[in-house]
């Protein structure tokens, strides 16, 4: 696949007018735009899009144009794209996606229809140097299910089962499931992927789809989208590549085949909505929890990837949290260029909302995509080479001259190089097949004069070394020899100017080499001279050199053993401060252990004192306790003394009153007698 180059998500704002209810209503239009600007103010709020469309701004009619037909165009380039309908419930999605579409309605026809148009026909212009093939599915997510809408069986079982289109899963059939590939793209294993070749036929797809989703009345809207819909259009090329001469712009050479595949993904969300308004209850109230939550979840991925310091600092981007925005992956900062159509109603009635769908967008136009064309690998390798070659291309272009022309001249260097090498291998040729036919002659002429004409041939040159080494006349014997010989004159002259000039060589050859040993014994003899010159100086010198260093020898000796002494000095100082803090250590040593021993005693007698006095306390408490007794026993004592004394007195008394009574009887007996003796 290609490098990627970043590219924002494009948002385009599509402000609906007041439909009749909201007349009837009496409501008034709540946004303006500013003229020839996209830009739209909503009380006090402005925000800016790439483009906005109605109410004062671009015709509906110029969105397909302006936002739509270069992704379609992309697709041919092999780049994915996606087209996302957002805003609240009856805010004109469907109507600007044209998923409700029905062949009998064409007057409506939203973006997928051209869409579809746009891509048919630029099909029919390429076919012939291009083979297609294009495949649709349909899916919707309704209640965090992901339903397949082109699946005839699925559809049809439904139809019979509910006596209405599309409300429910089917028992038994496995429900399509959201797979990621390694290399991250995500797919829906087990939807239906149905292979079109004609307007007609996808037509046929969207249609038969789209009667399949998920609709209901709310108060809101008569229509309402009850489910989050994705139609995907894929297409794949075959292309063949033609090399582009550089003389004249026509192709010219076969390069092979380029493999492109690409997907539009083209999304009607559910609209988002309240309870209240919609006035839903029962299944419609599940469906808009539902609805809500997914578009909650969308929020938060496009709040993570819209915040660009939270994506520098490589934040998490919460795609799992839905299987909505599990899906649109790639086309919210991934392998896609993307378009976000915000919907928004002008009614007053809708204000809320509508701001909210208004902050919702502005904060995707900071989404960064990357997409990336999907070629396969040699595709690839060779649009990698063809970038190579229109850089070298360049390259010539800037540095003068046309590349045209430049490669003219090149090519006649080329020629002209060749040329030149086909002369030299020629002339080589030539030479080794004389030289061959020189060294035959050689052999069939053993009396040299051929071999020396060869020879003096080539150094017939008077300043070719062997001649510069013959000096005054015998070089202009030489020189003579050679023309002699070189005049072709087979005469014994010849033989004798041959001989002398042989003779004339060797000569000269011992006569330098003579000079050159006379040279150098005169060198060596100079040589030699000196030194016998010099040999007393140099006795003298060394003699010298030796007394210094034996002195210095002497100075380093007295050097080491005082050094020595001092180490030893040293030493024994060193044992006098290891025995000393020896000494001083064991002091404090004791002193420790003294220290030691003292805690220990104070320990102990602490301990003993605890001991003795735990001791005493517990005879004290006995004591207490004992005396606590003997209180007691001394309050029964005295309890008992006072009963005692109580019963004594008592007693005392009755023995009073007894020794009274006792008395007076006494008394009575006494005086009894004398009267009864009176009497008598
Ligand atoms: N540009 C427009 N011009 C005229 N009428 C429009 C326009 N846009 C939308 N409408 C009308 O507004 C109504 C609601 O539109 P639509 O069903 O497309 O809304 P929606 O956003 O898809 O709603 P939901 O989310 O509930 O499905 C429809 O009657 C539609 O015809």
């Amino acid at each position: 696949m290609e490098t990627s180059e970043n590219c924002s998500v494009k948002v385009a704002l599509h402000i609906r007018p007041l439909i009749a209810d909201e007349r009837q209503q009496g409501c008034r239009e709540c946004v303006s735009v500013t003229p020839a600007k996209p830009q739209v103010q909503i009380g006090s709020h402005f925000f800016t899009f790439d483009h906005v469309y109605g109410n004062g701004g671009s015709p509906l009619a110029d969105m397909f144009e302006e936002c739509i037909a270069p992704l379609v165009d992309g697709l041919f380039q092999g780049y994915n794209a996606t087209v996302l309908a957002y805003g609240q419930t009856g805010s004109g999605k469907t109507y600007t996606m044209g998923t409700g579409y029905s062949d009998n309605c064409q007057t409506q026809a939203g973006l997928i229809p051209k869409v579809m148009n746009a891509l048919f026909s630029k099909v029919e212009t390429l076919k012939h140097q291009t083979e297609f093939q294009l495949h649709v599915s349909y899916i919707e997510i309704l209640k965090e299910e992901v339903r397949d809408l082109l699946d005839s069986v699925s559809n049809s079982k439904l139809e019979s089962a509910n006596g209405n289109s599309g409300k429910a899963t089917v028992p038994g059939r496995t429900p399509i499931q959201i797979r990621e590939t390694s290399s991250g793209v995500i797919t829906l294993a087990g939807s239906t992927e149905v292979a079109v070749s004609t307007l007609q036929e996808m037509s046929t797809c969207l249609e038969q789809g789209s009667l399949s989703r998920a609709t209901g009345s709310t108060n809101m809207n008569n229509q309402s989208s009850r489910s989050h819909a994705i139609f995907t259009i894929t297409l794949e090329q075959m292309r063949k590549l033609h090399s582009i001469s550089p003389d004249n712009d026509s192709s010219d050479e076969d390069m092979g085949e380029e493999y492109l595949s690409a997907k539009l993904h083209l999304v009607d969300l559910a609209g988002s909505e309240r309870a209240k308004r919609t006035g839903s209850d029962g299944v419609r109230l599940k469906e808009g929890i539902h609805i809500n939550k997914g578009l909650l979840a969308l929020g938060n991925v496009i709040s993570a990837l819209g915040d660009e310091k939270k994506r520098k600092e490589g934040m998490h981007v919460p795609y799992r949290d839905s299987k909505l925005t599990r899906l649109l992956q790639d086309s919210l900062g991934g392998n896609s260029k993307t378009v976000m159509i915000a919907c928004i109603s002008s009614a007053d009635i809708n204000a809320e909302e509508s701001l909210n769908t208004l902050k919702y967008a502005n904060r995707a136009r900071n989404i960064q995509n990357k997409p990336i064309a999907n070629r396969d690998l040699i595709s690839n390798e060779m649009q990698q080479m063809r970038q190579q070659l229109k850089y070298l291309q360049a390259e010539l272009c800037a540095r003068g001259g046309t590349p045209a022309d430049e490669v003219r001249v090149l090519k006649e260097r080329i020629a002209w190089l060749e040329a030149t090498n086909e002369g030299l291998s020629h002339e080589l040729h030539e030479y080794r097949s004389r030289c061959a036919f020189v060294d035959n002659c050689e052999i069939d002429e053993p009396d040299g004069h051929i071999y020396l004409e060869r020879h003096f041939q080539s150094s017939v040159s008077s300043d070719h070394p062997m001649i510069e080494s013959i000096s005054g006349t015998q070089k202009l014997l030489f020189m003579f020899s050679i023309s002699l010989l070189l005049s072709g004159d087979d005469s014994g002259e010849s033989d004798e100017a041959v001989k002398e000039l042989e003779h004339a060589l060797l000569q000269n050859t011992m006569d330098k080499e003579m000079n050159e040993l006379n040279k150098r014994l005169e060198q060596k003899e100079s040589e030699m001279k000196r030194i016998g010159i010099d040999t007393e100086a140099l006795k003298e010198h060394f003699g010298k050199k030796i007394m210094e260093l034996e002195e210095e020898k002497r100075k380093v000796q007295q050097e080491r053993d005082r050094l020595l002494h001092e180490v030893e000095n040293l030493s024994a100082n060193i044992d006098g401060l290891a025995q000393k803090s020896q000494d001083v250590r064991g002091q404090k040593l004791k002193a420790l252990e003294a220290q030691v021993q003292l805690q220990q005693k104070m320990k102990q007698e602490a301990e003993q004192f605890r001991q003795w006095k735990a001791s005493r306390e517990k005879e004290l408490l006995q004591l207490k306790k004992e005396g606590r007794r003997n209180e007691y026993e001394r309050h029964k004592l005295e309890a008992l003394n006072q009963r005692q004394k109580k019963v004594l007195h008592r007693k005392t008394e009755e023995a009073t009153i007894a020794t009274k009574r006792l008395k007076e009887l006494l008394e009575a007996r006494k005086s009894s007698p004398r009267e009864n003796s009176g009497r008598t």
